[in-house]
């Protein structure tokens, strides 16, 4: 690799505030000189659902074409917006440290959900955060939202919505955790596989020595069974699925939980492994077991999931899974 690298970002605020603190971690740690490049995607131009521009991956499609063509040496991306599936030619060259998983809510004068008024208007674009809230508040009016973080608080200052929900770790990347008035436990409330987590993508076969200074194996380790789950199940982003795991010693830990779209019902699991060597293969082998249990327990029939899913293109599923994303 040249002495100097090039980091490729989407160019909203989130993912170069993400992408600034990665290159200020390599460039602290290594002293190599790296040059931010900011690609615009179909994802961020259009206005159109995320599901109608072909949902997940999106965001991430422009940047690998330029990472394959060689305009730049990585990526940084939200893990939790990566496709599970592999991409021809690309490797996660390193995971770094996870900020907080958790979601939170940012309501007006400082509501808690329990607070809310009856009917409260609350937006959210990911069918899990509505799974979620109409479990919890069934009599709540969840708006399907689209934009950016400062976009999505601005309705909620601007009095049209009385709340939204978000991820703890984008508003602490823009500083704004401030506007947060509740955070929600994982135990009550699991959020998407590798939310919290920065994938950064490079080219398999080349090697950079440099981003072992900011590679933070138990975030990988369970960032991976997360994923896992996700890929055993055959769901996508937009799935209303939580799945949290955690790296405790040698034990990695993993609950899912599987919604029905309105939240009346809902599937978890929750399974332990001994980190005994081969993390990566212990981390894939608990979430295809958690998987496993959770489509023997119903999952497809709560969620479309599973071999039965054809991504939407079922009438009925689409008519019950409105499109939308993380
Ligand atoms: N798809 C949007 C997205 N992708 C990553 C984050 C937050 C940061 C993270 O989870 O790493 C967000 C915003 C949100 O969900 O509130």
């Amino acid at each position: 690799m040249s002495s100097k690298l090039r980091v490729a970002t989407r160019g909203s605020a989130l993912a170069r505030a993400q992408t600034g603190h990665v290159v200020a971690a390599l460039v602290e740690a290594t002293g190599i000189e790296v040059e931010t490049v900011i690609i615009t995607s179909e994802g961020d131009r259009s206005k159109e659902s995320l599901a109608s521009l072909g949902g997940t991956g999106v965001f991430a499609s422009a940047l690998r074409e330029a990472l394959v063509a060689g305009d730049c040496d990585m990526i940084v991306h939200s893990l939790k917006d990566l496709p599970t599936a592999r991409y021809d030619g690309l490797v996660i060259g390193a995971v770094p440290l996870r900020e907080d998983p958790r979601d939170v809510l940012c309501a007006r004068d400082g509501l808690t959900l329990d607070e809310l008024p009856e009917g409260a208007r609350v937006g959210t674009g990911s069918p899990r955060r509505v799974a979620q809230l109409l479990a919890l508040r069934p009599d709540l009016t969840v708006v399907d939202i689209r934009g950016n973080v400062d976009t999505r608080l601005g309705r909620v200052r601007d009095g049209d919505l009385d709340a939204v929900v978000l991820a703890s770790a984008g508003l602490t990347r823009l500083d704004r955790l401030d506007a947060a008035s509740e955070i929600f436990a994982l135990d009550l409330w699991p959020t998407a596989p590798g939310q919290g987590a920065l994938a950064i993508e490079t080219r398999e076969g080349d090697s950079i020595p440099e981003l072992l200074s900011i590679e933070h194996p138990p975030t990988r380790t369970a960032v991976l069974a997360e994923r896992s789950v996700l890929a055993a199940l055959e769901a996508g982003c937009a799935a209303p699925i939580g799945a949290t795991a955690t790296v405790s010693g040698d034990e990695l830990t993993l609950a899912a939980t599987v919604y029905q779209a309105d939240g009346a019902v809902e599937l978890g699991c929750e399974r332990s492994a001994r980190l005994l060597g081969d993390d990566i293969h212990v981390a894939s082998l608990l979430g295809e077991a958690v998987a496993r249990q959770l489509l023997d327990d119903g999952a497809a029939e709560l969620a479309p999931v599973g071999p039965s899913a054809d991504g939407g293109a079922d009438p009925t599923t689409a008519a019950r899974w409105p499109g939308g994303t993380e």
